[in-house]
């Protein structure tokens, strides 16, 4: 299958070509940059050297992209995503796109467009929110899929099951959640120098970030009725991963082992789910260059709360290894194709 990244230079894009490289099924085409087009991707990054030595193309050849490509990832910052992928439908109406970013996440633009400050200019895009755990047989069907935020992804695995369950309390809801550096991308900024983030930890965008709405999306739809949280990122000083401690009131007289059963009900069957249980501590050191989400979970009778801990790779569940979960379904294929790695240790 010819598939080619729009945005290859990002943390997320050369996440894509790492994981593509173990990719049975997958020929790279193009990958594309603007600030470094005509440049091989192993000056970039060395360490692809044996494995990747493609030339970067620009955006602006999206024609040949799109006309050559089956199917497209877009690894750009929001706003940019979706003029892309208007021009590569209209190129290839039968082509598949998978984008990173959060253009394509949102069921009503409305509500894009008040969180992101962004017109959305491919209202008419008939995209399917691609959380392949949730919605896998939509992602099946689907011609564009918005991939899910890091923070979302490892939030909604972690509290899915209690939702539809219908185990806890939907008004008390509260993420904790820290994220590794790679998060903000490749981009210089002060807030991700090495003396700004070493030896601290900080929350940001309290009450107001924009994984908060994609949460309450996905949660609401799941409950059937409108979900409110309250969310809480943090930045910690590490490169990769993502830990969401998320906490809600159990409604009255549920059980340790109903929430147990509502766990092993909705993931027993899922291969990058990894249930820790009743007590598990999941670390993000586990799950480090993998697709896996591991979750545990804990009761505390004093206060008749559920905490939910779940880890995951930013870059990989989080971004680059779901897209490639995507297109696997997408494409009928084995949905573990090249994504079978054992996380890296220590
Ligand atoms: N980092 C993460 O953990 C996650 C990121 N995402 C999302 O994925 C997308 C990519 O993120 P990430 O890889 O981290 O970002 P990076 O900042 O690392 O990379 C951004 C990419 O976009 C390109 N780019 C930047 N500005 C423009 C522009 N104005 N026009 C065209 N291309 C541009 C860059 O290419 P060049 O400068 O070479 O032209 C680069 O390839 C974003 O939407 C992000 O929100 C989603 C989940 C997790
Ligand atoms: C550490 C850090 O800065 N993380 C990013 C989230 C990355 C991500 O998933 O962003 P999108 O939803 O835009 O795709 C942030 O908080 O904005």
């Amino acid at each position: 299958m010819k598939v080619s990244i729009i945005g290859a230079t990002g943390y997320t894009g050369e996440e894509l070509l790492r994981i593509l490289a173990g990719h049975p099924a997958v020929e790279i085409l193009y990958i594309t940059s603007e600030s470094r087009t005509g440049t091989q991707i192993n000056e970039i990054y060395p360490h692809f050297t044996r494995f990747h030595d493609g030339i970067l193309a620009s955006v602006q050849e999206i024609d040949k992209i799109a006309a050559e490509s089956q199917a497209v990832f877009i690894g750009l910052p929001h706003g940019h995503a979706m003029e892309v992928g208007k021009k590569v439908r209209a190129v290839n109406p039968k082509i598949k796109i998978i984008d990173l970013g959060a253009d394509y996440r949102f069921r009503n633009a409305d509500l894009y467009e008040k969180w992101y400050k962004v017109p959305h200019t491919h209202r008419e895009a008939q995209a399917v929110y691609g959380l392949t755990e949730l919605y896998r047989s939509r992602v099946r069907e689907a011609e564009i899929v918005g991939n899910p935020g890091c923070y979302t992804t490892a939030s909604i695995l972690a509290l899915a099951p209690l939702v539809v369950s219908k185990l806890i309390d939907l008004a008390t809801i509260v993420v904790d959640a820290k994220s590794g550096v790679s998060g903000a991308g490749r981009g210089l900024n002060l807030g991700s120098h090495f003396a700004e983030v070493f030896e601290s930890v900080k929350a940001y965008s309290i009450a107001g970030h924009r994984h908060t709405p994609e949460i309450e999306q996905t949660l609401g739809e799941l409950a059937g009725t409108d979900v409110i949280i309250s969310f809480t990122p943090h930045l910690i000083p590490m490169t990769r991963g993502i830990l969401s401690t998320c906490y809600a009131s159990l409604k009255p007289g549920v059980s340790a082992e109903a929430v147990d059963a509502a766990f092993t009900a909705m993931y027993d069957n899922e291969y990058f789910i990894r249930l820790l249980g009743r007590g598990g501590y999941p670390a993000t050191k586990n799950t480090r260059g993998s697709n896996f989400c591991d979750i545990g979970w804990h009761i505390d009778p004093r206060t008749g709360r559920v905490i939910v801990v779940a880890a995951i790779d930013n870059l990989v569940k989080g971004a680059a290894g779901q897209a490639v979960q995507n297109l696997n379904v997408m494409f009928g294929l084995d949905e573990q194709m090249g994504l079978t790695q054992v996380p890296l240790y220590p």
